[in-house]
């Protein structure tokens, strides 16, 4: 079994994550989890903390020279702004002088973090969390609401992938289908893991170019007019074993896993595996995927990929497809109304900046979420305490299959 946490708020010291059950003789470096990590900073549409502040990676304890050592994992994450926050996000009492709406500096970003903030955000956390939590604040609430906690998803996420590459030969691609209104057509072509740096290199990660200049013009006239967009993401992997999760029980499935990671993620309101919605409007002879017998090489294969690579609430063999839709952002800059809860007054939702569309970094976060359900799921089938245990268990179960069917 597979197990993670994640530590840390939007702006504190660190973020910090933990992954435990991790098999020995993972190859995995800082280097590789810095990589992920700027990949989930990539994006059009993102707001300016993500030019100015960096992830500074530590991996605490777990590696060795490079290589898993079967402990736990810890990764710690350094947020670049933490001098700026010092005062008000102190983990042990600070004198009050210090913490002054106004220390006298002149400075208004400076007033701005020291100020209660009292005026919660529709669709974010802020207002029912300050009610459960007893804050008068929305301050606290919102440090560990934020979708800053996704870097520490996407450090232990790049380890597991790398695990399942290593063990199984399973490889990720993230993408965008949709932002707001704008989607790539139905038919467009799936992309491969060879796909990937053209994706990473695309402002909003979509594999459609066409598609891709229409959202970036549609980013830009929600910009223009202080709004902001939702989309839809999409994870693919390929190579995943046959026989992952279970019929057996609801939560064995590998289906209600996956739903379960992905609406796990911050503005995630969605989900679906294949053809998902789409597939509910089908007939069952257009909805399914045909099973036929390769002519030249006598093997079983599906005509179509329509269930997204799950059946039974097992995985199939075919490429796993699944999708993630994301509300707009909250922090919206024509403020939205709300109720100032320190004086009952109506007023404007806090706003001072925000990303207008996060979608491009939340297929990365997603991406993230599969790697880990999948590697739980293959240590669950496959079991092992080292890569080569795993995959010499997994060749065992290859090998017990019937071959047209492997
Ligand atoms: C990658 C990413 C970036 C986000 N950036 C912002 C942001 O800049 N401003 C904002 O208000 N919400 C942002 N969000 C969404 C909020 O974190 C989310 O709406 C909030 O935590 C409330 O949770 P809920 O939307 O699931 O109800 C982001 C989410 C993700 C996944
Ligand atoms: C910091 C990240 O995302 C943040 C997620 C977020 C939210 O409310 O979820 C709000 C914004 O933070 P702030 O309000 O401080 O500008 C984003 O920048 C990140 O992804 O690394």
């Amino acid at each position: 079994m597979l197990r993670w946490l994640t530590s840390g708020e939007s702006h504190g010291q660190a973020l910090v994550g933990i992954l435990e059950g991790l098999p020995a003789g993972v190859e995995v470096t800082t280097g590789d989890i810095q990589g992920a990590l700027a990949r989930r900073r990539l994006g059009y549409g993102r707001g300016a903390r993500m030019s100015f502040e960096q992830d500074e990676v530590r991996v605490l304890a777990g590696l060795r020279h490079g290589v898993s050592q079967g402990g736990p994992m810890a990764v710690e994450i350094g947020n670049t702004e933490w001098p700026k926050w010092v005062d008000v996000m102190s983990a042990d009492p600070v004198p009050p002088e210090r913490l002054l709406i106004d220390a006298g500096t002149g400075d208004e970003r400076e007033i701005a973090r020291n100020r209660p903030l009292t005026r919660p955000r529709p669709g974010h956390a802020d207002l029912v969390g300050m009610r459960k939590y007893g804050f008068d604040d929305a301050r606290p609430v919102l440090e560990r609401a934020s979708a800053r906690e996704t870097a520490t998803r996407v450090a232990l996420g790049t380890v597991a992938a790398r695990f399942l590459e290593q063990a199984v030969g399973v490889r990720f691609v993230s993408h965008v289908v949709a932002i707001g209104p704008v989607g790539s057509p139905e038919d467009a072509v799936l992309p491969t893991p060879d796909d990937v740096p053209a994706l990473d290199a695309d402002p909003v990660r979509c594999f459609h170019a066409a598609t891709s200049a229409e959202m970036v013009a549609e980013i830009d006239r929600c910009h223009k007019d202080g709004d902001t967009l939702g989309g839809v993401v999409e994870v693919l992997a390929y190579g995943v074993p046959t026989g992952l999760g279970s019929y057996t029980h609801w939560d064995r499935r590998l289906d209600a896993r996956l739903a379960a990671a992905l609406m796990g993620v911050q503005a995630i309101k969605g989900t679906e595996v294949g053809d998902g919605f789409r597939t509910a409007a089908r007939r069952g002879s257009a909805a399914h995927d045909e099973i036929e017998r390769d002519p030249v090489t006598g093997r079983i294969r599906r005509r179509t990929n329509r269930a997204g690579g799950v059946e039974g609430g097992m995985s199939n063999g075919e490429v796993l497809k699944v999708r993630a839709a994301m509300k707009p952002i909250s922090t919206v800059p024509k403020a939205l109304d709300t109720v100032d809860v320190a004086t009952g007054d109506t007023a404007r939702a806090i706003h001072q900046r925000s990303d207008v569309c996060a979608v491009p970094p939340a297929a990365v976060v997603a991406e993230a979420m599969v790697a880990l359900v999948l590697a739980d799921a293959v240590l669950e089938k496959f079991g092992g305490d080292s890569v080569t245990e795993v995959a010499r268990n997994h060749q065992a179960y290859l090998a017990s299959i019937p071959e047209a069917q492997r």
